[in-house]
């Protein structure tokens, strides 16, 4: 489905949205609570991935798909490679079977897994036999993906030492790695992470309780972009959030201060207000430890025709499409300049917008997320708008909701 998404009438925006759980802390708990059953689970992410998560944990297909999903292709390759006596074949979208896996099988071998590959080394399709892991030491890089440490994490108090995972050269992403050991102590879960090593200690049971998930500050970040964008005054509600997240993506609150956009933390959400014009000639941030947000800000940017250069961005050549690439080639459509190398983007600052333009959106759910606000500064086209279902099921919903009049094509 093609969309044209148009300017406002009224650019002043007074709304109140809803946002879903967080998809990172709910695919981390439908595997715990697999594992822990004594957990319950309050306001569970609708997003496609957390459905192929649920999916998967479910069912006894030996052929397990999980679309595109990262966390679920990550994360459930540690829980079946645990599962005892059964044979799995984990496989997920084209996408998927081109985003490396080997670091965290060979981790995995490493501690005694038996996992294959059925088509390209390295890559999904994987087949797993599930077995009893009985060492308890193991090393991994951690520059390419904090999911792999994550998807350790998860299963490693279930086995019967615990592990003991040292982090090799630069780490990732850390705030996702941060929150799996959060939740795993919120669960009485013994942890600690010192320097390069991590530590998960051995439990067979705990406490009955729920866990209500926090709404997803990713899914937040188009609204501090709309805000931005929009006129003084303008304000939008987000619920369910608060101060002390799990979530690094909380960042969004201290970043958008460069756009005039402040945030207060109320009694379970969040006001965003533009309070004044963007203050900044230039943004130079370092988003290694919060790389979903980046194609929203550099979208934010050219927007507001300011400059930026946003560095730690390696990983998003392995994420849904190689976002470096993907934000390249849709923003020179719009007349920006701009350069991108492996891991940075550089963007010159500019005041026109080019009209009647489509933006190709990759597969990848942010393509057409963070491309949406730029509705409030000229008429937009997002193709494949429905990728957006990824992390956010009401998303062109949401943005009728605030006033965006958007035309199937
Ligand atoms: O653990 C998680 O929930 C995630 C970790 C990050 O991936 P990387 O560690 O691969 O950067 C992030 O980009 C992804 O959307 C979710
Ligand atoms: C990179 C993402 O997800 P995943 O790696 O879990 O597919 C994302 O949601 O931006």
């Amino acid at each position: 489905m093609d969309i044209l998404l148009n300017v406002l009438a009224d650019k002043k925006i007074h709304q109140e949205i809803i946002i879903s759980g967080s998809k990172s802390e709910s695919n981390r708990l439908l595997i715990l609570q697999k594992l822990f059953p004594e957990i319950s689970i309050d306001n569970l992410s609708d997003s496609d991935d957390s459905v192929h998560m649920q999916h998967a944990l479910s069912t006894t297909d030996e052929l397990v798909n999980i679309g595109h999903a990262g966390t679920a292709m990550r994360f459930l390759t540690s829980y079946f490679a645990v599962n005892e006596g059964r044979e799995t074949v984990l496989t997920g979208s084209e996408r998927m079977q081109n985003r490396p896996i080997e670091i965290l099988i060979n981790a995995l071998k490493d501690l005694g897994s038996e996992i294959t590959y059925e088509a390209k080394e390295g890559y999904p399709p994987i087949r797993i036999q599930g077995t009893k892991l009985t060492k308890d030491k193991v090393q991994i890089n951690g520059n390419v993906s904090s999911q792999y440490i994550s998807s350790l994490l998860l299963i490693a108090s279930k086995l019967e030492n615990g592990l003991e995972i040292e982090l090799v050269g630069k780490i990732t992403s850390i705030p996702y790695i941060k929150m799996t050991l959060s939740l795993l102590t919120q669960l009485g879960i013994e942890n600690k992470f010192e320097g390069n090593i991590i530590k998960v200690y051995s439990k067979k049971e705990i406490q009955k309780q729920t866990i209500v998930v926090e709404s997803d500050w990713s899914s937040a970040s188009y609204f501090y972009s709309i805000v931005a964008l929009s006129e003084i005054g303008s304000e939008i509600q987000l619920s369910a959030y608060k101060k002390e997240s799990l979530q690094g993506d909380s960042c969004l609150a201290e970043i958008y201060q460069h756009f005039g956009v402040t945030t207060t933390f109320g009694d379970n959400f969040i006001t965003l207000k533009k309070v004044s014009k963007t203050n900044k000639a230039i943004l130079e941030i370092n988003l290694k430890n919060a790389p979903d947000i980046a194609q929203t800000i550099a979208v934010t940017s050219f927007a507001e025709g300011i400059a930026c250069n946003l560095s730690g961005l390696h990983t998003l050549k392995i994420k849904e499409t190689d976002r470096l690439v993907a934000l390249h080639d849709e923003l020179s459509k719009l007349g920006a300049t701009i350069l991108v190398t492996d891991e940075s983007l550089h963007l010159e600052k500019s005041s026109v917008i080019n009209k009647n333009i489509s933006i190709k959106t990759y597969n990848d759910h942010r393509m057409a997320m963070a491309f949406a606000p730029l509705s409030l500064k000229v008429p937009i086209r997002i193709n494949n708008a429905e990728v957006v279902t990824k992390s956010y099921q009401k998303f062109w919903d949401d943005m009728q909701q605030i006033g965006i009049k958007i035309d199937e094509l």
